[in-house]
């Protein structure tokens, strides 16, 4: 489908400081991409500006070719955004509110979502006033995953979720999703979202500190656990159980990626990216 292209972006809320200033990002299609940050580190602002309910500041952003501000027809039926908190009307069942849905996105799979809601444990017919926070949730994202859209932006999709049901969203997410869908996920949830991510972004301090692919993270890094400090560690933390580190990988074997200690490493202000192979973009 193309290209989300964002080039020297700033946005600031009237009266506020900046939020973001001079980003540049390139996302490609077939990808799950998590979006981390701290609270108020602006993630959803982000997806909001992706979305075209925030019009940035300075510079310029593309996505598939459209100006999300202008939100024309194309460009809508091409994005689907599921807020943190419930956006689906109360009144209606998700089963009545999918049929007035529908027409707006022309590859909206109706099979998948009644599959989708089966498989979530949700009541296609009750209203959604009458479904648990959770519930609701899942609705949104059994909608987003049906949709057929190219760009699909989830706002802390696992809070709410009990273990089973969050389980059931990463299955369902990678099997679902097809190579010219692109998937941005915002949250600081970051365990949930293991095994699921092609690429990491940790947004801090109005900029995107690491954006990498995981397997470039996990060609380039060693994560482990000891019970004493690791003198050649890029980053360590201490706990009452030991010490888990990242160092640079050469011979070690190669280990999963260890989101939490990445983003703590980063956010630390540990020049992680500088380690890597195929580093999309350093802004440290
Ligand atoms: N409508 C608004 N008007 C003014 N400031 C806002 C508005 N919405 C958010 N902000 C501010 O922008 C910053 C980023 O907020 P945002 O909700 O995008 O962060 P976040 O990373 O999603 O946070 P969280 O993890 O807590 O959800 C915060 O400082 C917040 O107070």
């Amino acid at each position: 489908m193309g290209k989300v292209v964002i080039e020297q972006m700033g946005f600031s809320y009237p009266g506020k400081p900046k939020l973001f200033e001079g980003l540049d990002l390139t996302l490609a299609s077939g990808q799950v991409v998590g979006l981390l940050g701290k609270n108020g580190a602006g993630k959803s602002s982000f997806l909001q500006i992706l979305a075209g309910l925030l019009f940035p500041n300075d510079g310029q952003l593309s996505v598939f070719g459209y100006i999300p501000e202008q939100r024309s027809p194309a460009f809508l039926q091409e994005v689907f955004f599921v807020p943190d908190e419930n956006f689906l009307p109360e009144h209606l069942s998700a089963q009545a509110y999918q049929l007035i849905l529908q027409p707006f996105y022309p590859r909206f799979d109706r099979e998948t979502f009644t599959r989708l809601l089966d498989r979530f444990e949700v009541n296609s017919q009750e209203k959604i006033k009458n479904l648990s926070f959770g519930q609701q949730k899942k609705v949104g994202l059994a909608m987003a995953l049906s949709s057929g859209c190219a760009l699909i932006l989830l706002d802390e999709p696992t809070n709410g979720l009990d273990i089973s049901s969050k389980s059931a969203f990463r299955k369902e997410l990678i099997s679902v999703l097809s190579e010219d869908q692109t998937v941005v996920i915002a949250t600081h949830l970051i365990r949930d979202l293991e095994n699921t991510l092609d690429r990491v972004m940790i947004l801090d301090q109005g900029q995107i500190k690491l954006d990498a692919d995981l397997s470039d993270l996990a060609d380039s890094l060693h994560f482990g656990f000891s019970q004493s400090e690791v003198s050649d560690a890029i980053f360590s933390q201490s706990s009452a159980l030991g010490v888990q580190f990242i160092q640079e990988r050469t011979t070690q074997a190669q280990t999963v990626v260890n989101l939490e200690l990445l983003f703590e490493g980063v956010t630390a202000g540990v020049p992680i990216a500088s380690f890597l192979s195929k580093t999309n973009s350093l802004t440290v």
